[in-house]
């Protein structure tokens, strides 16, 4: 592994990414740098490169040359394990669809992450009922994803993601499934819920009023990052 080479600063970075599916570039030399505690939106056309771009940040893609950082050591060196042990330990996630295991409970649901991590099962329920509240969801803790609405799911689906308080939430189109207000919401409650415990976001959105939440966002055209000047959004 690969260390100390990474701007301290940053707490994830991609250097020149460049990753192709068979003959389809996907990126062609990616530049991103996040700073900790940053929430960043990721947007452009369908096709772009945003979702490729953001699994190779969270380790999971490699990309097939170009440098990712995170924390100050490279990541895309890494084994598939060390990544697995990586992403497990310190990053959160929250897609679009069908990320809840729908044999188990929401709670059950919400606690994976830290059952995952070796915490004890009651332990990781506690904590996870604790979420059902703050995301005004009292009352589904023991219901099954089938028998919640789509931003109830979303809401079950982005505690679990915070639950183990990573260091990064990679969020892919976290509200793209959802009505506009219903996706107002659960941004909000992400929004605040990263700040309340510092985590770093990056999320991908084709919608302007998700990436006005956040800090600043770039634009991925044609697999490269055309924005590189910081682009704060107007508060
Ligand atoms: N698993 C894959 N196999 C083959 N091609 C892929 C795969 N994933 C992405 N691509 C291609 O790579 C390019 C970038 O895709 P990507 O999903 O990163 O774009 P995107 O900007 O996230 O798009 P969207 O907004 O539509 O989700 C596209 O041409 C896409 O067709």
């Amino acid at each position: 592994m690969t260390t100390g080479t990474g701007n301290e600063q940053h707490i994830i970075e991609a250097r020149e990414v460049v990753l192709s599916f068979g003959q389809t570039p996907a990126l062609r030399g990616a530049n991103v740098a996040v700073d900790a505690g940053e929430i960043i939106a990721i947007m452009g056309p369908s096709g772009s490169g945003k979702s490729t771009l953001l699994h190779c940040l969270a380790g999971i893609l490699v990309p097939d040359s170009g440098e990712i950082h995170f924390d100050g050591s490279r990541v895309d060196t890494r084994t598939e394990t060390e990544r697995s042990t990586l992403r497990r330990d310190h990053f959160g996630f929250v897609f679009q669809f069908g990320q809840l295991v729908p044999e188990l409970t929401a709670e059950e649901n919400v606690a994976l992450p830290l059952l995952l991590a070796g915490t004890r099962r009651n332990d990781a329920l506690r904590e996870a009922r604790l979420w059902f509240e703050r995301l005004g969801l009292d009352g589904l803790e023991r219901r099954r994803s089938g028998e919640l609405s789509g931003g109830q799911a979303q809401r079950v689906a982005l505690a679990r993601g915070l639950v183990a308080r990573p260091k990064i939430l990679f969020a892919d189109e976290p509200t793209g499934s959802l009505d506009t207000l219903t996706g107002e919401q659960v941004m909000e409650l992400l929004v605040a819920a990263a700040r309340e415990q510092g985590t770093t976001v990056v999320i991908v959105t084709h919608e302007a009023r998700v990436a006005a939440s956040a800090d600043r966002h770039i634009m991925v055209r044609d697999g490269k990052v055309t924005s590189l000047v910081p682009d704060r959004v107007p508060s």
